[in-house]
C-alpha cells in the first residue's frame, strides 16, 4: 500500500469524531492493504512493531527533529523544528509545515540503506510504501553502537525526504509514538471482523493469545474463522497481563459464592514463558529438537527482563519439566527469605549492566500465582481453581507434597467467611507482604483486562479516632511488647447503653468496637509499648486494662453490628494507621458519629 493512501486515511480518521464511522474508514484501510495488511493493522494504532515485541525505535525527539529539518533545506535546522513545534504544539503539524523533498543531492539514502545507489532518493524516488516504511524503521531499530544515531538520522531523512505534507504528518507521529487518530485495540478488533466476515469475540480471543494485530488480521482475512480459532499461546510470545480492581472483602463475598484469596506480595510482575530441552512426547516436538532449555521473563509491559533475573532463570530450569507459561512476581528477599520492601526489587528488575554485583548484593525469588500454559495446554478460558492446580503440578514434583512446603507456589484459599479472610490478611501483612489478592474462583484468565474478577484490596480511605482501652501482652518474639489493642469510642448518654468499656474513670463513656492487631511493624509496636505501658491498670495473664490516654486512627473496611462489642459495632479489618498524638480521649470519635457511618452514609 502506498504511504499516501495510509497517510490519507489516516487524516480522515483524525478528522472523525463518529467510532463507528472510525472503525469503518480502519475497514477499508484493512481492505485495501494487500500485502502490507500486518503493517497497516499496527501502523493504525501507531505501532510499528506487534505488541508482543519489545523491540523500540529508540528515537529521542532530537533525532526526529533533526531529520526533519534536513529535508526540510539547507536553512533549518533542529532548534527551527523545535521552534515550530512549540508554537504549533504537535510535531505531525510542524512535519506537515515544510515542503519536503528538494534535498536529492544531500541524502544517499532511501532508508532502505541502498546508498551510492540510482540516486533514488529525493521526491523523485517513487511512492514510498508503507512496507518501504515498516521496514527502514526496522533498520533503523537495529541500529546500534558507534555512530548509530548518525545512521539513525539518515534512516528518517530518506524517508522524510520522499514524503508529502501529509505523509510527512503521519510518519512522524508514527516515529515519535504520538500518532494518536483514535484508533484504540478495539477499534481495530471490530474493524478486523467487519472487514473479513468473523465474529468479533474469536478475534478478540486470537488477539489474545497472540497479542499481534497485524498477524489476527492476516489470518482473519487468509485462513478465517478456522486459522483463527487455531491459533495459540507461544512461548516466547509474551500475552498482555490480567489486572485487579481496587475491592473490598465484603464485596467480594457479595459478589461471588466464596473468594479465592492470595497474599499480595510487594515487588514486580513477570511472565514466565520456559520451554524445556525437548524430549520425544514434550509439546510435540521431536527428540532432539531443543537440546537446551529456553526460559524468557517479561515485565507487565512484556518488556523482556530475562538478563536481570538469573535467579528465575535458574528456578525455572531446575523446577520445571514441561513447557510453560507462568504468571506471578518477582520480590526481593533479605538472606532469611524475608520479604524486602518493593524499592529494592526496582534496583534488580531492569538492571542491564553488573547483574551478577547486584545479586550479591539483593537476591530475587519468584512467586507464581497463575498458569497460562501448561505441557502444550493453553489454560486462558479455564477457571482459575484449574488453572491454579495446573500450576501446582507443574510447581511441585510431589504431589503429595503440602502445598505450602512448594517453592515458587503462591498459596490460594477459598473462603466465605470474613473472619477467615481477616486472619489470611493479618497473615500476610504479619509476614511482610502488601495485602491480599481477592479473586473469583470461576474466572477465566482476560489477558489486558481490569475486571470485577481480580480485586486488590486497598487500604481504607475512612478513618476514626479510637481511645485504646485495653491491650495483650504478645507471644514468642513479641513477648515483650503489647499488641492487638482494644479500641473504644466515646458515648455521650451511656445510659441507655448496655454496658461500658473496662476501664473506670474515663473522662466521658467510652464502649468497646473492635481490636487492631495488623499493620503494625515491630518498630512501631516497640514505641507504642513505651506509650501505653505507664497507663497499665490492670493486668490478667496476656490480658491488660488500660486507661483512656492515648488515641489511635484507624482504619476499617466496613462497621458492623455486633454482639461482641459493648458499642454494638465492630470494625472489620480494623487496621492501625498511626497514634493522635494531638488528641486527647475526650476529642475521639463517638457513637454517633459510628451509627452515622454505618447507616447514613459516610461523613
Ligand atoms: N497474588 C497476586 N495475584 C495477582 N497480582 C498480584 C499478587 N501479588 C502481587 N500482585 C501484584 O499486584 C498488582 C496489582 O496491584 P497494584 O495496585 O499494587 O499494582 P499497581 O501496578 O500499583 O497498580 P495497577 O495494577 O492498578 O496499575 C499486580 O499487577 C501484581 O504485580
Amino acid at each position: 500500500m502506498e504511504f499516501a493512501t495510509f497517510a490519507t486515511r489516516a487524516a480522515t480518521i483524525d478528522a472523525e469524531p463518529a467510532d463507528l464511522e472510525i472503525v469503518d474508514h480502519v475497514r477499508a484501510l484493512l481492505e485495501a492493504a494487500g500485502e502490507d495488511l500486518e503493517i497497516v493493522a499496527r501502523f493504525v494504532q501507531g505501532r510499528v512493531f506487534p505488541a508482543w515485541d519489545s523491540t523500540t525505535l529508540d528515537i529521542g525527539p532530537r533525532t526526529c527533529y533533526e531529520a526533519i529539518a534536513r529535508a526540510a533545506g539547507t536553512n533549518v535546522d533542529a532548534d527551527d523544528v523545535e521552534e515550530r513545534l512549540a508554537d504549533r504544539g504537535e510535531i505531525g503539524d510542524v512535519a506537515a509545515s515544510y515542503d519536503f523533498g528538494g534535498q536529492q543531492g544531500l541524502g544517499a539514502f532511501t532508508g532502505r540503506g541502498d546508498a551510492g545507489g540510482d540516486g533514488n532518493t529525493g521526491s523523485n524516488g517513487g511512492e514510498l510504501t508503507t512496507r518501504e516504511v515498516a521496514e527502514t524503521l526496522s533498520d533503523l531499530a537495529a541500529a546500534d553502537g558507534a555512530g548509530s544515531q548518525d545512521r539513525k538520522v539518515d534512516l528518517l531523512f530518506g524517508l522524510f525526504n520522499r514524503c508529502s505534507s501529509v505523509e510527512a504528518r503521519y510518519l512522524s507521529r508514527l516515529v515519535l509514538s504520538e500518532m494518536r487518530i483514535g484508533v484504540g485495540e478495539g477499534t481495530v478488533r471490530d474493524a478486523i471482523a467487519a472487514a473479513f466476515d468473523v465474529p468479533d469475540d474469536r478475534v478478540e480471543r486470537a488477539l489474545q493469545v497472540s497479542n499481534d494485530y497485524g498477524r489476527v488480521a492476516r489470518v482473519a482475512r487468509d485462513a478465517g474463522l478456522e486459522g483463527l480459532d487455531a491459533m495459540d499461546l507461544e512461548i516466547g510470545r509474551p500475552v498482555q497481563a490480567m489486572l485487579a480492581q481496587a475491592g473490598t472483602v465484603m464485596g467480594a463475598l457479595k459478589d461471588w459464592d466464596e473468594a479465592g484469596v492470595e497474599w499480595k506480595y510487594d515487588g514486580a510482575r513477570i511472565q514466565l514463558h520456559h520451554e524445556p530441552p525437548s524430549s520425544p512426547g514434550s509439546n510435540g516436538a521431536p527428540a532432539g529438537a531443543n537440546d537446551a532449555a529456553t526460559t524468557r521473563i517479561y515485565s507487565r509491559n512484556m518488556e523482556d527482563v530475562t538478563n536481570a533475573l538469573p535467579e528465575v532463570v535458574e528456578f525455572a530450569e531446575e523446577t520445571l519439566e514441561q513447557p510453560a507459561i507462568l504468571d506471578g512476581e518477582v520480590v526481593a528477599v533479605d538472606d532469611a527469605g524475608e520479604p524486602l520492601p518493593f524499592q529494592e526489587v526496582l534496583k534488580r528488575f531492569r538492571r542491564k549492566h553488573d547483574v551478577a554485583k547486584a545479586r550479591e548484593e539483593i537476591s530475587v525469588r519468584p512467586v507464581f500465582f497463575d498458569c497460562l500454559h501448561a505441557a502444550g495446554e493453553d489454560l486462558l478460558s479455564e477457571p482459575l481453581t484449574r488453572r491454579h492446580d495446573r500450576l501446582e503440578q507443574l510447581l511441585s514434583a510431589d504431589e503429595n507434597l503440602d502445598p505450602a512446603a512448594v517453592d515458587g507456589l503462591s498459596l490460594l484459599w477459598f473462603s466465605d467467611d470474613p473472619e477467615a479472610i481477616e486472619s489470611i490478611d493479618a497473615e500476610a501483612l504479619e509476614a511482610g507482604h502488601e495485602g491480599i489478592m481477592l479473586k473469583d474462583p470461576d474466572s477465566t484468565y482476560s489477558p489486558g483486562r481490569r475486571g470485577k474478577h481480580w480485586r486488590k484490596r486497598k487500604p481504607d480511605i475512612e478513618t476514626l479516632d479510637c481511645v485504646v482501652t485495653g491491650a495483650e501482652w504478645g507471644e514468642g518474639r513479641r513477648a515483650t511488647f503489647l499488641g492487638t489493642f482494644e479500641l473504644s469510642v466515646r458515648d455521650g448518654d451511656a445510659s441507655e447503653k448496655r454496658g461500658s468499656a473496662r476501664s473506670t474513670g474515663a473522662p466521658q463513656h467510652l464502649e468497646t468496637i473492635g481490636k487492631v492487631a495488623t499493620g503494625i511493624t515491630d518498630e512501631t509496636l516497640a514505641e507504642l509499648t513505651a506509650l501505653l505501658e505507664p497507663h497499665i491498670v490492670a493486668e490478667d495473664g496476656q490480658d491488660v486494662d488500660l486507661e483512656p490516654a492515648v488515641v489511635f486512627e484507624v482504619g476499617y473496611e466496613e462497621i458492623q453490628s455486633s454482639p461482641t462489642y459493648s458499642s454494638g459495632y465492630a470494625l472489620r479489618f480494623p487496621r492501625f494507621v498511626g497514634v493522635r498524638h494531638d488528641k486527647d480521649p475526650a476529642e475521639a470519635d463517638t457513637l454517633e458519629r459510628v451509627q452515622r457511618l454505618r447507616y447514613g452514609g459516610r461523613r
